[in-house]
């Protein structure tokens, strides 16, 4: 049976593409998707993504993720360094999931060095762009 995994994006990520091009590359949210469109394929998998710029539909994306999806991808933008409320949704459904960055956080301002996520992840992706969510796929394809 193919993997089903939701893709978690926070917010500002539907600018990906527009904002700050020098720090996130030029590669949109769409090309970010199309391009697991073809590994899913590959490996198996169907893909749900979800973008919102506010943490409660991210909290509810999470929660609904239980009992729809097999794992996630995780790029909380903003509220990676500030949510314990996504935090808890991600501990409450108890999935696995990979955190993804398309920055190199750790090249960037000292608040973005802590996540409230990484230690609850199977693995963490930073400063890849957007080719992250397809090293993620392939390595929640290798845990499955
Ligand atoms: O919005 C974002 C995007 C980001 O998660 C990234 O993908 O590099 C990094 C975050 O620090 C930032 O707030």
């Amino acid at each position: 049976m193919a993997m089903r995994v939701l893709v978690v994006n926070g917010p500002n990520l539907n600018l990906l593409g527009q904002r700050e091009p020098d720090v996130y590359g030029a590669g949109t949210l769409a090309d970010a998707e199309q391009r697991c469109a073809a590994v899913a394929g590959e490996l198996d998998c169907e893909l749900t993504w979800v973008q919102s710029n506010r943490e409660g539909d991210l909290v509810d994306a999470v929660q609904g993720a239980a009992g729809s999806a097999d794992a996630l991808i995780v790029n909380a933008a903003g509220y990676t360094h500030t949510s314990v409320a996504l935090r808890d949704a991600l501990a409450a459904v108890a999935l696995p999931f990979v955190e993804v960055h398309v920055s190199n956080v750790f090249a960037r301002d000292a608040f973005r060095h802590h996540s409230y996520l990484s230690d609850l992840a199977s693995g963490v992706i930073v400063g890849c762009g957007i080719q992250g969510y397809e090293l993620a796929l392939r390595r929640l394809a290798d845990l499955a």
